[in-house]
């Protein structure tokens, strides 16, 4: 019987592995990979995240304890869950839920985006859990399309905590680190060393944009060009970014005259635009965007979340 092994390191190995068929890897990080498996008795689809050699090498088994500590505190309809954790030869395994595709294979399959009732509903469940997230001193700090998780009934999670970080206490700086570049917040470019949750706020406003139109907003090629592409796009940074930006890049950088349009129409551009402001402060909670008039006029948020209860089977 495999029990949930508890997350010191002194656990026996167990050999819950063997209860599960490996089918495929779906995704490769610098500390692991993730496979989707079966679980031979149950025929239940899983994703196991397989951590290199935890023992050898005392980075990894401290980044794999802190994130399995994290993972366990963690749980919500629109994040993936973690189902159990074990180890066996010297490594760690997490079973995770299962979903079907990525938001970055419907923007592969949906060239011209997803249309603005998906983009929609997406957006709503993805801001329900960014919030749970937030509402726990949790920052993602990757919110990308190879992140978000979507069933084959539209019920949409977001994924890979790996990079995820509790908040800093107040005047302690983050450690540097590097998300992907095109969903990165000004206040990351320029290196701020105190960055709160407005970061991942920043980066769904990207996805927003993006699952609209199915190209990337901000695809920058460099820190420098990222920079270049958002003051074009949403006009000038916040003065002391703007400080930074000129001493180390001088005009190269553009003057923050707004050029193209923000993509959408009418209220969607609305929540498009409060989520892309350059100034952190300025850009609204979650938990204010799940109120915007976007998602509460004309219903839409109490009729979708009666489709959601459905869906997730809380409506006895
Ligand atoms: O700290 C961590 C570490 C890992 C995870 C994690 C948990 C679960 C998954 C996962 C992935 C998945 N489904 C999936 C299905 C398909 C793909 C790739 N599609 C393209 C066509 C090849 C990628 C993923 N279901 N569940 C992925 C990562 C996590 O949520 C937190």
């Amino acid at each position: 019987m495999d029990r949930r092994a508890s997350i010191s390191p002194s656990t026996p190995c167990s050999r819950s592995m063997d209860k599960y068929e490996q089918l495929a890897v779906v995704g490769e990080g610098s500390y692991g990979v993730v496979l989707k498996c079966r679980r031979r008795d149950t025929g239940q689809l899983v994703a196991i995240k397989k951590f290199l050699e935890t023992e050898d090498d005392a980075a990894v088994r401290k980044m794999a304890l802190r994130e399995i500590r994290m993972l366990k505190k963690l749980r919500h309809d629109h994040l993936v869950n973690m189902i159990e954790v074990f180890r066996r030869k010297r490594r760690f395994y997490l079973v995770f839920e299962y979903l079907d595709h990525t938001l970055l294979d419907e923007l592969e399959a949906s060239p011209g985006g997803l249309g603005e009732d998906t983009a929609k509903k997406h957006m709503y469940q993805l801001l329900k859990g960014i919030d749970y997230c937030h509402q726990n001193s949790i920052i993602h700090r990757d919110v990308k399309p190879e992140n978000v998780l979507v069933s084959n009934t539209g019920i949409v999670k977001l994924c890979d905590l790996g990079f995820a970080r509790a908040l800093a206490a107040p005047g302690e700086p983050y450690t540097e680190y590097v998300a992907t570049r095109w969903y990165r917040a000004p206040e990351l470019l320029v290196a701020e060393h105190r960055y709160g949750p407005e970061v991942d706020i920043w980066a769904m406003g990207c996805l927003f944009a993006e699952m609209l139109t199915g190209d990337p907003l901000f695809p920058g090629d460099s820190d420098i060009d990222q920079l270049a592409l958002i003051i074009k796009i949403v006009g000038k940074l916040a003065p002391r970014h703007q400080q930074v930006v000129s001493r180390l890049a001088g005009s190269a950088v553009g003057s923050g005259v707004r050029g193209r349009a923000l993509p959408g129409t009418g209220l969607a551009r609305d929540l498009l635009a409060v989520c892309l402001r350059t100034e952190p402060r300025a850009r609204p909670s979650a938990a204010t965007l799940l109120r915007h008039k976007y998602f509460v006029a004309d219903g839409f948020a109490e009729s979708f979340n009666a489709e959601l209860r459905m869906k997730l089977g809380k409506d006895i």
